[in-house]
Formats: C-alpha cells, sequence, structure tokens
C-alpha cells in the first residue's frame, strides 16, 4: 500500500540531493554567472525580459515576470519583464492559426528589441515551441538564458547560456528552477539597486 510519508521523505531527499549537487557542478555555477552578467547588462542597456515554458514552466514563468515588475524582496523600480504565457487571445490564435509550436517564437519576431533577452524554461529541452522561440532569438542576435533539465535536449543547441539542473524528475527539475530563478532575480535587484547599500 502506498505509504503517504514514504512518498514525501523520498521525495525531500531527492530534492536535496539535487539541490546539493548545484554545489559542486562548476559548469553550472559559471554559467549561472554569465547569464547574470548578460541580463544585468539587458537592463542597463534599457531591454526587456521575456520568458516562456509549458505547464509548470509557464506558472514559472509568470512568477518570475511578477518580481522582476514588481519586487523579489526590496523596494525599487520596476524592472522590465513579460511572460509570453499569459495573454489568452494571442496564444490560441497564433496556436489555431500557425499552430502551437509557434505560440511563443512568433510573439517574440513582434516584440523582441536588441537589447532584449529571452528565458526559455523547460524540463526536458525538448519541446518544440521553446525550440523555436530559441531560433527567433539566434536569427535576431538576442541574447538567450536556458532553465532546462536532464540533457538540455535540442534546445541546449540553441541556447547562448545553458542553466542544465541535475535531478531525474520533472518536478525535481521544475524545483530547482525557481532556485535558479530567484537567486537570478535577487542578484539583478541587488545589482541594479542596491550595491552600494
Ligand atoms: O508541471 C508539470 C510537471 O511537474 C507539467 O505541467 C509540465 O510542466 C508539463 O508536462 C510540460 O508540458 C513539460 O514541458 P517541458 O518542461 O518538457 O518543456
Ligand atoms: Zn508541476
Amino acid at each position: 500500500m502506498l505509504n503517504y510519508k514514504s512518498l514525501l521523505s523520498q521525495n525531500v531527499q531527492d530534492s536535496i540531493h539535487a539541490k546539493k549537487s548545484i554545489l559542486e557542478d562548476s559548469t553550472l555555477l559559471d554559467n549561472f554567472n554569465a547569464a547574470t552578467e548578460c541580463l544585468v547588462e539587458c537592463y542597463k542597456r534599457g531591454g526587456r525580459l521575456y520568458i516562456a515554458g509549458n505547464g509548470g514552466s509557464a506558472a514559472d514563468s509568470q512568477h518570475l515576470a511578477a518580481e522582476f515588475v514588481s519586487k523579489l524582496a526590496r523596494d525599487r523600480n520596476p524592472l522590465p519583464s513579460e511572460a509570453l504565457t499569459t495573454d489568452s487571445s494571442i496564444l490560441t490564435a497564433i496556436g489555431n492559426d500557425y499552430g502551437y509550436q509557434y505560440v511563443f517564437s512568433r510573439q517574440l519576431q513582434a516584440k523582441l528589441q536588441p537589447n532584449d533577452v529571452f528565458l526559455a524554461i523547460t524540463t526536458s529541452g525538448m519541446s518544440q515551441n521553446i525550440v523555436e522561440a530559441l531560433n527567433v532569438c539566434k536569427e535576431k542576435n538576442v541574447k538567450s538564458i536556458l532553465l532546462t533539465g536532464r540533457d538540455g535536449g535540442r534546445c541546449a543547441e540553441i541556447a547562448d547560456f545553458n542553466l542544465i539542473v541535475p535531478g531525474t524528475k520533472t518536478s525535481t527539475i521544475q524545483e530547482l528552477h525557481i532556485v535558479l530563478a530567484h537567486t537570478m532575480c535577487e542578484a539583478v535587484e541587488t545589482k541594479m539597486f542596491f550595491e552600494n547599500t
């Protein structure tokens, strides 16, 4: 019989193990540093951050955009950011007229400016609408950051900064994405507004 308490213990242990492995992953730590610097530069030059993902990663996209625009932890000016997952009219029109694989790429074609950055969130690295969105960034010469897991899939071949977190389950990978994304937002917030305080 399923034991709920042992399932929770197992999941907490998996989560702790995956989070601890980040500390020894020098490639991930270096890429995180470079991606954060890229985002700070974007904002210093007046750029915007666009974010997209599917399912739980769509929720994460909105969660993060809210923290850049409103605040993470400290009062400050808003930082421009937009999740590409929120406008049901745009999503259904593009999905219906062109195909679901274009729901993010077409928005980026319409919106991207040279100083912008795109943050893609996909646990598999294989979602076709994220692949298409990263291809638009490449075409437009706009920097892209990828939060992913496993081997990063096709997306890791296209993005500029690959943040490939450890963990074998989609849910664990998503938990790690939030740790990295919150930290990136905290770092940008501090660098842009509070570095000398
Ligand atoms: O949140 C979860 C699972 O934790 C799901 O909704 C999950 O995000 C969806 O299956 C997504 O479609 C997975 O897409 P991706 O992470 O592989 O790009
Ligand atoms: Zn989930």
